[in-house]
């Protein structure tokens, strides 16, 4: 029976490819990674047992299923990988699809479901149109390989009613799916695993504010192990300011912005319909609007080039601090643990550092040395609080490949 399992997750500002043994816990055998999809020249990263290598491309890989192909040719011709050299040894491929609509849990990819998710594309229209392009290439090209979608909606499942309600007309609303689906499951669900183990507590009576900053950003309120808030809403758009997007602003301003904003825009086809309004929010804002760079390493700096660098910085922090105060209300002080995670969190001393600040009445604190050590090794948590009182305030590796081998293992009962 085939026995590898490739696990592929398409950002918006990067793809990662990581192909596991079925083993519990599955086994990495290598692991790609290209970044700066929205900033060339793109990096390669790339890992296996022999050892880590990065290197900046020449080739032109400027959207996901370009970097895919790349990144997949690649793996499957090393010669030094013998465990991925015949593609009959794959037993599935999972896929990442950030919006799922109302599936609640993966699913196994067929004509039915792909063109069901098709249909909701619009939703996410830069996220899910990208992963279904992946997985229409892998249906053609590897076609004896199930392709198993895992959605970022799903963790989401569980928020309350009053919560994922838009206070808008409620038949327009359901006829339409128009409510709050939220994003970064797969990570979240990851994290609260992970998490969980490190404190010691299982999962249900786990509480957590989760912060997944990267060049899409969300936080997230965990409560007894569920999700009962998160910033994204309808779309990946809502909530904190990312590489490209606006996060939340105040709706009117779309039709204050250009008064052809409502119309379709240039990069809509037949199968992206996308208008002027969200490909500005969406592509061209954030601190890429503010700064002209979507790399957030250029503006958390001591030192920012210019004041629109540090408005950048202060922004994200304004932002990211607002929720925290709001979750630490809906879960009524009661947490474990704030989490940093995503590409930022993970990477950005300065941000935890001017986050945690900006929040100290909440009773978060670090230790600036760990805090300025980061991450030290493969354990996916680092704890950098100050002290052993109050709530813990963590970093987590989040690994977004290997929560959908994980579940995929469960699910089809590989092991
Ligand atoms: N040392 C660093 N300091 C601050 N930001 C960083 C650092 N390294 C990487 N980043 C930022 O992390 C972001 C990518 O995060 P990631 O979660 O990998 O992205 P994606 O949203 O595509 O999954 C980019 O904005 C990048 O500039
Ligand atoms: C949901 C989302 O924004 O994902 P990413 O951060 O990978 O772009
Ligand atoms: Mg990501």
């Amino acid at each position: 029976m085939a026995k590898i399992i490739l696990s592929v997750n398409a950002g918006s500002s990067s793809v990662k490819i990581t192909f596991y043994k079925s083993q519990n816990p599955p086994s990495p055998i290598v692991d790609a990674q290209i970044s700066g999809i929205t900033s060339p020249p793109q990096t390669l990263k790339y890992s296996k047992s022999s050892g880590d290598k990065k290197e900046q491309l020449d080739e032109n890989l400027d959207t996901p299923p370009k970097a895919f192909k790349y990144l997949l040719e690649r793996c499957l011709s090393d010669t030094e990988i013998s465990e991925i050299a015949n593609v009959d040894d794959l037993a599935c491929i999972c896929h990442r699809v950030v919006h799922g609509g109302d599936y609640e849990d993966s699913i196994e990819i067929d004509d039915s479901t792909y063109h069901h998710l098709e249909k909701i594309e619009d939703l996410a229209p830069l996220h899910n149109f990208s992963a279904l392009e992946i997985i229409r290439a892998c249906r053609k090209e590897l076609p004896n390989v199930r392709n198993i979608a895992h959605f970022d909606s799903a963790f989401h499942r569980s928020l309350p009613l009053h919560v994922r309600t838009y206070p808008i007309d409620q038949e327009i609303a359901k006829k339409n799916g128009l409510r709050k689906y939220g994003f970064h499951g797969i990570s979240y669900s990851f994290i609260l695993r992970s998490v969980a183990q490190f404190l010691g507590k299982p999962r249900y009576q786990t509480n957590l504010i989760v912060m997944h900053i990267g060049s899409g950003a969300s936080i997230c309120a965990i409560k007894d192990g569920k999700s009962i808030d998160t910033s994204m809403g309808l779309t990946p758009l809502a909530g904190l300011p990312g590489a490209t997007r606006s996060g939340d602003i105040d709706p009117s301003l779309v039709f204050h912005y250009t008064s052809d904003a409502s119309g379709l825009s240039p990069a809509s086809t037949k199968e992206m319909h996308i208008s002027t309004a969200e490909e500005i929010l969406n592509k061209k804002s954030g601190w890429k609007g503010l700064t002209g760079t979507t790399d957030f390493a250029q503006i958390a700096v001591e030192n920012p080039p210019t004041e629109n660098h540090k408005l950048a910085f202060d922004i994200v922090v304004d932002r990211i601090s607002g929720y925290l105060g709001n979750y630490y209300v809906k879960l009524q002080g009661k947490l474990d643990a704030v989490v940093f995670a995503g590409g930022i969190g993970e990477k950005s001393a300065l941000l935890r550092k001017a986050v945690t600040q900006q929040c100290n009445c909440l009773g978060f604190d670090i230790d600036s040395e760990k805090n300025d050590r980061g991450v030290a090794n493969d354990d996916p948590v680092t704890d950098i609080s100050k002290s052993d009182k109050g709530s813990r305030v963590l970093i987590c590796q989040t690994n977004e490949q290997f929560e959908m081998a994980y579940h995929t293992l469960e699910e089809l009962k590989m092991v």
